[in-house]
């Protein structure tokens, strides 16, 4: 069986929770409604491309708490193949409280990041090597600087959605083809806000395509001969939750079909934009078609600095 994307990862169960506004501390207030969803930056990018018909197999690690079956049974409903990965006995599974800011669009989190990961060792290396792309966040350390070694030895392109800064990174980003990361992260990685010296600076430490996101102001994408911004699709945003990481997804969509870089980068504006209009980050993922349609009666602006 070929993959056309491994992923390996965090995964936490996410409990939505949607408030008129962020009530002040030691307040209290109605919650509007609430939703547990599957997230983490690596399974809700490959939830996107398993749906947009991608072969996904997604390496990852849970407890044998109550949420353990649940993510087990969500992300195989979802087609994606769990076959490396592992329930880890007497451990907790990732968690997280999004608290959503209906009236400033905001979303607040609290996790639980799980104390115990699949080590390299418990890598099964033969799914890494059947695949096109290895799509990764950071975590587990050293599993993931092992997966990326491997990737980049069998010639699949390796890409990184940074998110928040993470121990390991110097060793991992040479390994890179593709890196998405959000403003913040180059801030403090690189200690820097400007973006095109950021930009430049992520191409030299390794990855031939560097992208960096910016929420309503859109984002950047820079390769040796391109640097371009695209505005972002003006929406009724709801909810940000999970915009970077499906931004990564279709981001990943369009190197795996070979598009221009220019197509790429309003393909994944738009999907990571719709996504923002509803709820959650799997349950608020748009289609193919719905893309489509925005893509093709949308004039969304791009600029070039080459
Ligand atoms: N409110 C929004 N309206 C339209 N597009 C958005 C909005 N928020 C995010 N996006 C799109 O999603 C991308 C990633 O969002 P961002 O907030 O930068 O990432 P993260 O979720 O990692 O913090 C942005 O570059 C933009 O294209
Ligand atoms: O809750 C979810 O479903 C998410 O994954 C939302 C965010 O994208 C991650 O919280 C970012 O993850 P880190 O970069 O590891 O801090």
């Amino acid at each position: 069986m070929n993959f056309d994307v491994v992923g390996l990862g965090t995964v936490v169960v996410d409990h939505l929770v949607l408030l008129s506004h962020h009530p002040a501390q030691d307040a209290k207030t109605n919650i509007i409604s609430d939703a547990y969803q599957i997230g983490g930056p690596v399974p809700t990018a490959q939830v996107l491309l398993s749906r947009l018909g991608k072969q996904c197999a997604f390496i990852g690690s849970w407890g044998d708490d109550q949420y353990g079956p649940l993510i087990a049974e969500e992300l195989a409903a979802e087609n994606l193949d769990l076959s490396g990965s592992r329930q880890l006995p007497g451990t907790r599974s990732g968690y997280a409280q999004v608290w959503i800011d209906e009236s400033a669009s905001t979303r607040t989190i609290a996790c639980y990041r799980p104390e115990h990961w699949l080590q390299p060792v418990d890598l099964d290396e033969s799914i890494l090597q059947q695949a096109r792309a290895v799509h990764l966040d950071g975590w587990p350390q050293a599993t993931c600087l092992r997966a990326a070694q491997v990737a980049q030895q069998s010639g699949a392109k390796v890409c990184l959605d940074a998110g928040s800064l993470k121990p390991g990174m110097e060793e991992l980003i040479p390994y890179l083809n593709v890196m998405n990361c959000p403003r913040r992260f180059i801030t403090e990685y690189l200690d820097t806000d400007d973006i095109h010296a950021a930009g430049q600076e992520l191409l030299q430490q390794g990855p031939e395509l560097v992208t960096i996101t910016d929420g309503v102001n859109g984002a950047w994408l820079f390769t040796e001969s391109t640097r371009l911004h695209c505005a972002a699709l003006p929406v009724l945003s709801l909810d940000t939750t999970g915009a970077g990481d499906v931004f990564s997804g279709a981001l990943l969509y369009g190197i795996l079909e070979d598009w221009p870089v220019e197509r790429t980068l309003k393909f994944a504006s738009i999907t990571a934009a719709l996504k923002c209009e509803r709820l959650g980050n799997r349950d608020a993922l748009p289609t193919l078609a719905e893309i489509n349609a925005v893509l093709q009666t949308k004039e969304l602006r791009l600029s070039r600095w080459d």
